[in-house]
This record gives structure tokens, sequence and C-alpha cells, in this order.
């Protein structure tokens, strides 16, 4: 995994995907006792930036050239080690099984990592923001992200449309482009249908029919394409971040954390992927970047107690957002799911109306498995919002749309790569433009 940002022409070239983050060890049982088990963050005050230093807190992550080193331990884990009751450490099993992501992702997956490794992993390296000279606009950006997806489908357009008069198989040959390109069966349809109407037997140029699919994709989008409304007169506004193992949650956060840090707003962030001591690392070195306070417990600790704890924290210190991250788990692991529905209950016991927003990140480059992630998740947890991480480097960001068209999810974010400023709203025109492969 590069802890460097990629430059413009690795992603115009089509940079190599993302596999999903390794395997996350949990686990079997929680304690039941959630609200005794931990106790408050000794040294989480510390992060906390005064009401007007936020803008410095952040500045030097916007000038920071260099790659940070990723699992430089801070002395608040030792204190927070130490600090943990018996209750918490007993909760780890010896030797707990290592989950990988089901979905086939386009690269193949890692070797399965033993747990004793799996426990080890560093942090998923936080990528330095890029230095202003190499900044370009998020469109050309997202273009140059998005750039294996559309050209699976622009190479496929145009071998299909070569000076030939339309027909019935060269229809069918463009509905078989647009489903490999997991746009779905619905939008595949709707765009032949279109192409086909008053054009039979007519000469068309690739161009013509790369419109008419960046319009029948941008008609999907535009209804879900939503934005996270966090000004909802909620204080906390609580945010849970749920998905499966290695999707994005983590860093999703450290970004969100980012730009809600600009906007003024105080901001909290709650390790509650217990299980993966990097992955509570990871969440501590966005929070000091970004001068949100990190509410972390011991590895193995009760993630509900954990979220328990910060929902008390975030309202005793009367902060604008609390964004909770999860352990990454499989959709069809039923008592990793229970988990989550019991982190949910006990968000409620401070808060009836909370979570505020379930908000569920899906890796692009696990394609259709991401459809049965909406579905269940969306059950389980009652996801508010989607974040699609990972549209760079992939052939398979039209996924996007067949959710849509499906779901009719929210969607508030896309992702297109490691660094600070690679994740933005989701805007229907830009992203239809882009896999499109127009201007
Ligand atoms: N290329 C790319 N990588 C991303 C993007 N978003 C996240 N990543 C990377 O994906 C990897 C996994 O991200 P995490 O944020 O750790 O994922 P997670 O869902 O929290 O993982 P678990 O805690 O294991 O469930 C990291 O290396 C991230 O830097 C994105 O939009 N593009």
């Amino acid at each position: 995994m590069s802890d460097k940002k990629r430059g413009f022409f690795g992603r115009l070239f089509g940079a190599k995907d993302e596999t999903p983050e390794e395997a996350a060890v949990r686990p079997q049982e929680v304690a039941e006792d959630t609200a005794s088990a931990v106790e408050p963050d000794a040294d989480a005050e510390a992060l906390t930036p005064e009401a007007d230093t936020v803008p410095e807190a952040v500045a030097p992550i916007a000038e920071a050239a260099e790659p940070q080193p990723v699992a430089e331990p801070e002395p608040q884990v030792e204190v927070e080690a130490e600090a943990e009751t018996d209750t918490a450490v007993a909760a780890q099993p010896e030797s707990a099984p290592a989950i990988l992501p089901e979905s086939a992702p386009e690269e193949p997956a890692p070797t399965e990592p033993t747990p004793e490794a799996s426990a080890q992993l560093a942090p998923a390296p936080v990528a330095p923001a890029q230095p202003e000279a190499q900044k370009q606009s998020w469109f050309q950006r997202l273009r140059a992200g998005l750039s294996r997806s559309s050209s699976a489908l622009t190479e496929g357009i145009s071998s299909i449309f070569t000076k030939r008069k339309l027909d019935a198989s060269m229809l069918e040959d463009l509905e078989d482009v647009l489903i490999q390109a997991d746009l779905g069966v619905d939008t595949a349809m709707a765009i032949t249908e279109r192409l086909a109407s008053g054009r039979y037997d007519k000469e068309i140029a690739p161009e013509e029919v790369r419109a008419i699919l960046a319009d029948e994709v941008e008609k999907v989008l535009e209804p879900v394409a939503l934005p996270l409304d966090l000004n909802r007169g909620k204080k906390p506004h609580v945010v849970l971040m749920v998905g499966v193992n290695g999707t994005g949650k983590t860093t999703t956060i450290g970004k969100l954390s980012q730009k809600l840090a600009r906007e003024g707003k105080t901001v909290m962030l709650a390790a509650g992927d217990t299980f993966r001591a990097a992955a509570v690392e990871q969440l501590k070195i966005w929070g000091s970047r970004t001068g949100a306070e990190v509410i972390a417990r011991a590895t193995g600790a009760d993630a509900a107690g954990l979220a328990f704890d910060a929902m008390k924290e975030a309202k005793d210190k009367n902060v604008d957002v609390l964004l909770i991250d999860t352990a990454g788990r499989l959709q069809n692991k039923a008592e990793l799911m229970d988990e989550l529905e019991k982190v949910i209950r006990v968000i409620k016991k401070h808060d009836p109306e909370a979570p505020h927003d379930v908000i569920l990140t899906l890796d692009a480059t696990t394609g259709q498995n991401a459809l049965s992630q909406v579905e269940i998740f969306g059950r389980v947890a009652g996801v508010t919002g989607l974040v699609m991480t990972k549209l760079d480097g992939t052939a398979r960001g039209g996924i996007l749309v067949a959710i849509a068209a499906k779901h009719k999810l929210p969607v508030h974010f896309i992702g297109i790569g490691e660094g600070v400023e690679d994740l933005e709203p989701f805007k229907a025109r830009d992203f239809a433009t882009a896999i499109a492969g127009q201007a």
C-alpha cells in the first residue's frame, strides 16, 4: 500500500487498485456490561484544540510534504492500556479468527494473515496533503481517478460504433459493455433504448453515445447526490460509520474531520474499531492532525461500551459532531452484525434519535458485492447514506450507478485517493461526465 500520494499520471494511467484493508482481528464475544467496562480517555483532553486554534491545528497538515511515519506510538496508548479495566482486556480472545472481505477485488487479495500478524498490522498510512503546486481541480482529479472506469466504457463504445449504421446487434453489444462496466441492467437498457429511438439505420458517432451515456447516468444519480447535513440542530450530531473491512471507514472519518474542522466545528472521534490496534492508531493520527479529540480504548475493549462513553464525553464537552468508527465486518456474519445492533442500541440510551446519520462506506473495487452490502447493512444498521471510496484506479466505478438505481440512498461523498483532499461531496453531473469520458 503506498504511503505516498499518487501523482496525476499515476492516476490517469490506471494506478493499481487498492486491495481491501487486511483482516481485522476480533474477539468472539464482547462484554455485555458496556458502560462500566471502560474509563474515559485520560489523555483525550490533550488533543482538544482551543476553539480558536482549529485553523492552526489544520494548517501544518496542508503544508506537510513528507509522508508521516504511520505508527508512531503515542504515550496515550500506554496510559489507556494501563487504565483499562480487566473486563475489557478479558474480552480479547487468545486467538481470534482473521476475517477477509468475501467480495472479489479486481486485484488478487493478499494472503490471509494469521491472527498474530493481523494484530500487528501497521495502521493504514495517513497520506499527507498534496503540495499546492501539484493540486488540480477536483474535476480533473475525479476524471483522472475514474479513468479506468471510463476507458472500459469508452473503448467498448468506440469499438462498436465504427461508422456503421445502427442495428440490433450493435445495441446488444453496447448493453453488454454497459453491464460489464457494472452500471446495472436497468441503466444499460435505458441507454440502449434511448439510443435506438429514431436512430435505427443511421450512423452514430461514439461521442453521441457517450453524451447519451452521461445524460442517463446523471438522471439516475441526481436524486441521490445529497449533501451530508450536519446542521440539523443536534448536539452532538452523531455519525456512525459502518462497512466491510478495509472499505475506508477510518480514512473517511479522518477526511471528514478535516473538512469539519475547517468549517469551524468541534469534532470528536470515537475509535470504535476496538479489535485492531492499528485502526485506533490510525484514528489517533487523524485526530491529532485535524484537532479532534479521540476517544479510544485498549485493543479488545467492548465496542458498545466505547460508543456509550464517547456519547457521554461528546455531550459533556458539547462538541458539534461525534464521528464513531466501527470495526469492519462482513455483512453475512450474523454475530458481527448483532454486535453492530448493540452499538446502536447503546448510542440510543443517550439520545433516542442518535445516530443521526449511519454512513456505509463502500469500496468501489468490490463491484457487485457492494449491492448486498447496502442491502444488509441497511437492514441491520439503518444506513442513511453512502460514501463510495477507491474510485481512483478501479474499472468498476459504474457500480455506483447500479446502487443508486436500486437502493436510492443518498450518496454524500466519494473518495478518489488516500489523501485528505481526496474526498468530496458527490455531484451527479461531474461523476456522469467523468465516467462517460467527456470533457
Ligand atoms: N486509493 C484509495 N484508497 C483509499 C481510499 N479510501 C481509503 N483508502 C485506503 O484504504 C485502506 C483501508 O482504509 P481504512 O480507512 O483503514 O478502512 P477501514 O474500513 O477503516 O478498515 P477496517 O478498520 O479494517 O475495517 C487504507 O490504506 C486507506 O488509505 C480511496 O478513496 N482511494
